[in-house]
């Protein structure tokens, strides 16, 4: 396998359960190295995918390969390549966090105490390792789980759902994290998550689903870049007459007043039109910023629905 080959290659995965669509002919490929992201609203079809990529549930049809290898035909050989938490992690509270991966260990061939010191340092865990589980924190029980799903040096990592009920601090600490494996490690890494916020500073690329079907894959590059359309704040006098111009001129801009000026959502090439129109209409212009479109902007546009958090 080259450096550049894909890590997961998915072509028309379909799940059809009782006559019901639940994942409709899926096809995307991950490239090695990089934190990719399935982004959807509450029953897109998110864990159902993972559930078929990870070997959970059979597909209705479509193929599935990690690191070239087909999901149905080369089982074994494929999972050793991916270690996942798809479901909640299930640790003994009453061991040590040291304890389980010992107990955990035990289902592969050949993990040292060396590779074990290395993983728990990777998540961070070194000064709790000896703690038991049941004192740990969610977030730490997350890390303990992702040491878990690394110890066989897997070359693809999947977490469904990772942040849910961690609180900031512990989303902060899983993203960095994630994004070192991927870029000191060279682990590929597949997470889920309904939360846009979290997927833009997470994640290198993101597929967006919905209703079983791929809407589209966006480069987190291209949409934090300041030459696409774009979130453009104005500063002028006058700004609530200002943005009623303008909303009349471009209606698809969105545009929001307050008392220094007002924002819009416009296309690099609007922006000079705009400022000759307000110059034309007698507004003083104090200032023009153009700032990157965030992903929440892009996912509205792509599914053009509301569904968001
Ligand atoms: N075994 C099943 N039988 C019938 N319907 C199912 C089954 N499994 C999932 N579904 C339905 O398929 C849809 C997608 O479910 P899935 O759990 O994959 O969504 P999701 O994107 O992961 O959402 P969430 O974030 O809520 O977990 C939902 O409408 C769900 O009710």
């Amino acid at each position: 396998m080259s450096n550049s080959a894909p890590i997961l290659e998915l072509r028309n995965v379909t799940k059809r359960i009782g006559g019901k669509t639940i994942v409709d002919h899926l096809s995307f490929d991950i490239p090695q190295g990089v934190v990719f992201g399935l982004l959807g609203p509450n029953g897109a079809g998110k864990t159902t995918t993972i559930r078929m990529i990870t070997g959970l549930i059979s597909m209705t049809e479509g193929s599935v390969k990690i690191g070239g290898l087909d999901v149905n035909s080369r089982f074994e050989d494929a999972m050793k390549l991916m270690g996942g938490i798809v479901e909640n992690p299930e640790m003994y509270k009453y061991l040590t966090g040291y304890q389980n991966l010992i107990h955990f260990s035990r289902m592969h061939e050949g993990i040292s105490k060396d590779r074990l010191k290395e993983v728990i340092d990777l998540v961070g865990l070194g000064n709790r390792i000896h703690d038991k589980v049941k004192r740990y924190s969610l977030g730490m029980r997350q890390r303990l789980g992702v040491a878990q799903a690394l110890m066989h040096r897997p070359k693809l990592l999947i977490l469904d759902e990772p942040t849910n009920g961690l609180d900031p601090a512990g989303i902060r600490e899983l993203r960095d994290y994630l994004r070192r494996l991927a870029r000191e490690e060279g682990i590929t890494v597949l997470v889920s998550s309904h939360l846009l916020s979290e997927m833009e500073l997470m994640c290198d690329r993101v597929a967006v689903i919905q209703t079983g079907k791929l809407v589209g894959i966006q480069e987190m590059g291209d949409i934090t870049r300041a030459d696409g359309a774009g979130h453009v704040r104005f500063d002028i006098s006058r700004p609530v007459e200002g943005a009623e111009i303008i909303g009349r001129l471009y209606p698809e801009a969105k545009v929001l007043a307050d008392t220094s000026g007002f924002e819009a959502i416009l296309e690099r090439e609007e922006i000079p039109v705009i400022i000759e129109q307000l110059v034309k209409e007698g507004f003083r212009v104090y200032g023009v910023k153009a700032s990157g479109r965030s992903l929440e902007d892009k996912f509205l546009e792509m599914t053009g629905s509301g569904q968001i958090e």
